[in-house]
């Protein structure tokens, strides 16, 4: 494909840029290098991948998840405006949270827990591919060694993720019956997060290339971001697709999860039916958490969000009600077709029964 505007390594890229040629020479490498076109991501998408597959993606990501607040703490380190800081720390709360519980890293935590995954045994790091360990590191080393110009240059990668995002939770919901709504929460998030951060580093970015130089400086740091990010997806597709050659010290299926068939996980491997009259385990509670104007599911070491839905289930969530008789309820509660909500409702109830904070 021909690059309409100058790559870092094309004779005319000694001429300045204006903003607006800068920033549609940025999306062009996007066009031609972000990590939607990557296979990998077309099989996830596309539900081609086996279980397996996809938590091979959940937890090496995890990875990169982990580091983006050691990333973006290298970034701020680097920063001598305290004003340009005040923005820039956002982004390490939105992966660490305020508090334990919250924050993207403990969505990510989430989500492999969602497919399975033991929460100890992905926090551990340890099935994590060194190709993948190799390309996170390596963009933690870029933000340290290179300018701050460089740095703020290499997240714009994420003014290309709301469209992969999108498209990734429609396909992976729609394709895969392992995967639920609130396994994918992690997502809901970046849907905003992202292009606020975006929009501020390619205007830091038009703002500060000033120059031939600084401009393929940038559009090198980007290329390199977007390869960052492929090399991560090769890696996976290499042990985990085709060839499939797992390294020794890697995660095989199988290893690192809860163990589907243990009495802790009352009723096995069983669905849910709409007969089954579920009940919340011992030491689980909802709680309307005041502070935070929002209803949780408090388990041992554990607290998680709901959303509207999940709560309305969940105050009739009795252990004498079946989820028939629940989506009766709601049918009536909500002028809706109880036989059509209790497909959603049994989804739901599944979700939370994978996650060990409902039994029935
Ligand atoms: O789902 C994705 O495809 C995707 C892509 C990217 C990206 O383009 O770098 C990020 C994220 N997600 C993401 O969740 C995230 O927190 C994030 C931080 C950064 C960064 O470079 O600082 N990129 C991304």
């Amino acid at each position: 494909m021909n690059a309409v505007f100058p790559t870092p390594d094309t004779a005319d890229s000694q001429r300045l840029l204006s903003p607006a040629e800068l920033e549609a020479a940025l999306r062009d490498i996007g066009a031609r290098r972000y990590h939607n076109l990557h296979p990998f991501h077309r099989l996830l998408h596309d539900g081609k991948l086996s279980k397996d597959q996809v938590r091979a993606w959940a937890l090496n990501r995890y990875y990169y998840q982990a580091m983006i607040p050691v990333k973006d703490a290298a970034v701020l380190a680097r920063m001598t405006d305290a004003a340009l800081r005040r923005i820039w720390r956002q982004r390490i709360v939105d992966h660490d949270g305020d508090h334990e519980g919250d924050g993207g890293i403990e969505r990510w935590l989430k989500l492999a827990e969602g497919v399975g995954f033991d929460r100890d045994y992905v926090l551990s790091t340890r099935g994590i591919l060194s190709a993948t360990k190799f390309s996170v590191e390596a963009y933690v080393h870029f933000v340290t060694e290179q300018t701050l110009l460089e740095a703020i240059a290499s997240s714009l990668t994420e003014m290309f993720s709301p469209t992969i995002i999108s498209e990734r939770v429609a396909g992976m919901l729609k394709n895969y019956d392992f995967i639920t709504k609130e396994t994918l929460a992690y997502f809901d998030k970046r849907l905003t997060q992202a292009p606020r951060d975006a929009d501020f580093a390619l205007d830091y970015v038009k703002q500060h290339a000033t120059t031939p130089e600084l401009q393929r400086k940038a559009m090198a740091a980007l290329t390199f971001k977007c390869n960052v990010l492929w090399t991560q997806l090769d890696a996976l597709y290499f042990a985990y697709v085709s060839p499939g050659m797992v390294p020794p010290d890697a995660w095989q299926p199988g290893e690192g999860l809860v163990n589907e068939a243990s009495p802790a996980r009352v009723g096995g491997n069983r669905k849910m039916a709409a007969g089954d009259r579920p009940r919340l385990p011992r030491g689980v509670r909802l709680r309307n958490d005041e502070t935070r104007g929002k209803w949780v599911l408090l388990a041992p070491e554990r607290t998680f969000d709901l959303d509207d839905n999940a709560v309305a289930v969940l105050k009739l969530v009795d252990g004498a009600r079946s989820v028939a008789d629940i989506a009766d309820e709601l049918g009536k509660t909500y002028a809706a077709e109880p036989r059509a909500i209790e497909a959603d409702i049994l989804v739901m109830l599944d979700g939370l029964a994978e996650k060990r904070v409902l039994e029935r």
